[in-house]
């Protein structure tokens, strides 16, 4: 007797949610909480599951690691809450059931900065928990990360010989969300020594029984699955899924033609769908062949966005580029918008770059006017992504979007949190930071969405990043910006920088990048302005100097911009030593001033080309 051989000649059926389970029941602490809080409710459900016909139950383990158990202040308690509840399964089994102790995956469905180091560590401490109560298995479940999934599976393989079921969970019909097929997936598993191999939650089992009709049964392990009820509808404030337990016991039989020997349930599903599950089997043995339903290979598709213009990174090794932010409006009058683009593209600019919602204050939509100005004008404009307002749906939709229309040149932020903004109560999104978004993006140029769904064709993006060179420590920012190169950026585009002194700094640090920067002069509109930048924006600092020459145009506005654009005009000649790329950012709407300074970069003759960064 035993789990596996029993699964050598039988179909077993494992139980169904245990959360969602206490969810719909009103339950809103830590799930696992409850091992020792109100250890019969828990011992009453897996009864339920039981008693509705499951052969296999799971801990209710889930979350008991101390990276989720963080977020309820109970990290310290991880030894307890898994040793309680090995000792309430095992109680409601009374050793009619097999007790199978769960760790449930930590990479969500976005990209996750949670170092793989950190999972192990926290990983092996639960493991051990659960391996010295006695469990009869372990349950690796709802992994959406391989990656993570190989790396556990391989940890628990060299601490115990009882079996090991590992579970992957998917966002599409057989794929993974970084495109290994599932039946590659399921054949590394079994490689790595996993005794039983399978999928949970998200799908349903439409879906599921879909997904596994590409799944060839494996040579040495068993097939499981643990569909979800259905997908979750969301009413009154509370997720809800169809409980509809006649159609769980319309798909058991589909599930045991694929080859299945071990059939539970995920979020949703109740006792009842068990019951379904195992009044349908009952008694039925083990399916050993099936056909496999090949993978279709993607279809190489011509792609229907329209080229990029110029790629603002390759200019940049072979001469002087000169980009200009024009930022949409704040209100709705977008003449002086349109005059300036017009105005920059005949002074030679080479694109202009409008921010997003920059200092996290509305404004007209950069993309709307991106492609206006396009189509206008013919001006290349770089569209500023921030992370801030969109989650990841939005994101991906937007770039869509901008490949649909021909916009091919993305700055990816993070953005400027919304409390700095006119609506500091808004909420600032943040599902991931601008190296992510970078990742995403150089993605989508793969033809493949962040859940690893074929686009049906390649997007054309050019990404930029951005640099902040007004920081103490630029060696911070450097290695920032490595991680940034990293995921994928082509190229950067800083922060103002007001003094000569900076730009040699900033050159220092960035000269052995293997990408282009193109370095940002915004012209001083007047004393207060120059006080301004000084005084209250984090990391800017002018030197004494220019802030006393623009002092002395204190009552004269028109002298004052003069001024302003004489010191941006020595700025660029420091500059255009050290770098190619040079950023002008239009105060105010004011673009003949960035006019006047684009002509005037593009005048400098240039000089000392051997010390300009090195690309
Ligand atoms: C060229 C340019 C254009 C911009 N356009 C916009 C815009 O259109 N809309 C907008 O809202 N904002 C814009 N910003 C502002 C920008 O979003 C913020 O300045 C941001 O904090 C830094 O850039 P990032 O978004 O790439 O952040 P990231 O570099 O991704 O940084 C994200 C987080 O990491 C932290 N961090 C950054 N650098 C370091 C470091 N060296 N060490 C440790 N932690 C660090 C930051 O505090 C921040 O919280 C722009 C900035 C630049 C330089
Ligand atoms: C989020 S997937 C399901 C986790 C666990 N098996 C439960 O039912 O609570
Ligand atoms: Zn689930």
């Amino acid at each position: 007797m035993g789990l596996l051989k029993d699964l050598e000649s039988k179909i077993l059926i494992a139980d169904g949610a245990m959360g969602t389970l206490l969810y719909s029941y009103g339950t809103d602490c830590c799930f696992e909480q409850l091992n020792l809080s109100h250890p019969e409710q828990i011992q009453s459900i897996h009864q339920a599951y039981i008693q509705a016909g499951a052969n296999v139950i799971q801990t209710n383990t889930y979350s008991a690691n101390y990276i989720k158990l963080q977020r309820y202040g109970l990290e310290e308690q991880v030894k307890e809450l898994n040793s309680a509840a090995v000792s309430l399964a095992k109680k409601a089994a009374g050793g009619h059931a097999y007790v199978l102790g769960t760790i449930g995956g930590i990479r969500g469905t976005g990209p996750s900065s949670l170092s793989l180091e950190e999972i192990k560590r926290s990983f092996r401490e639960q493991l051990y928990c659960l391996l010295l109560e006695g469990v009869d298995g372990l349950l690796l479940e709802t992994f959406y990360d391989l990656e993570e999934l190989e790396a556990v599976l391989k940890i628990a393989r060299s601490q115990t010989d009882l079996p090991i079921i590992s579970q992957i969970s998917l966002q599409e019909v057989g794929i993974l969300n970084d495109r290994t097929p599932v039946n590659t997936a399921i054949k590394r598993l079994e490689e790595l020594g996993s005794d039983i191999v399978g999928l949970n939650c998200r799908l349903g089992p439409f879906h599921m029984i879909k997904t596994l009709e590409e799944v060839e049964i494996p040579k040495h392990a068993f097939l499981s699955a643990y569909p979800n009820a259905s997908l979750p509808s969301y009413v009154d404030g509370k997720f809800q899924y169809e409980g509809d337990a006649e159609y769980f016991k319309n798909s058991a039989s589909l599930f045991r033609n694929q080859g299945v020997r071990l059939l539970g349930g995920c979020c949703g599903t109740t006792p009842a769908h068990i019951e379904a599950f195992a009044t349908e089997l009952d008694g039925l043995s083990p399916v050993t062949k099936k056909d496999v339903r090949r993978r279709p290979e993607p279809i190489a598709v011509a792609p229907s966005g329209q080229k990029p213009q110029i790629s603002l990174p390759k200019i940049l090794q072979e001469r002087r580029s000169v980009i200009v932010e024009l930022d949409p409006p704040r209100k709705l009058d977008t003449t002086r918008f349109f005059e300036g683009a017009k105005a920059l593209k005949e002074a030679g600019a080479d694109a202009i770059t409008l921010a997003d919602n920059s200092l996290a204050s509305p404004r007209i939509c950069n993309t709307s006017l991106s492609s206006l100005a396009k189509a206008q004008t013919g001006t290349q404009a770089i569209v500023h992504l921030a992370c801030r307002d969109r989650n990841i749906i939005g994101l991906q939709s937007h770039l869509m979007g901008l490949h649909t229309l021909g916009l091919h040149d993305i700055l990816a932020i993070t953005g400027d949190p919304a409390k700095v903004g006119d609506f500091p109560g808004a909420s600032s999104v943040y599902d991931v930071t601008s190296i992510e978004l970078i990742k995403m993006i150089k993605q989508f140029n793969e033809g493949i969405s962040l859940s690893g769904k074929d686009l049906g064709e390649k997007t054309h993006f050019t990404v930029g990043a951005a640099f902040n060179p007004n920081v103490k420590a630029l060696d911070r920012a450097v290695q920032r910006a490595e991680k940034k190169i990293e995921a994928g950026a082509d190229y950067f585009i800083s922060q103002p920088v007001y003094s000569e002194e900076k730009l040699v700094q900033f050159h220092e640090a960035v000269k052995d990048l293997p990408v282009p920067v193109y370095v940002g002069i915004m012209p001083l509109t007047s004393s207060r302005n120059a006080d301004f930048l000084h005084y209250e924006v984090p990391g800017i600092k002018l030197s004494d100097e220019v802030r006393s020459r623009m002092a002395e145009f204190k009552d004269d506005p028109l002298a004052a911009a003069r001024e302003g654009l004489a010191i941006s005009k020595s700025l660029i000649d420091a500059a255009t030593e050290l770098f190619n790329g040079i950023y002008l950012i239009t105060p105010f709407m004011r673009y003949e001033l960035t006019v006047e300074l684009t002509k005037y970069a593009y005048n400098i003759a240039p000089k000392n080309v051997r010390r300009i960064q090195n690309v």
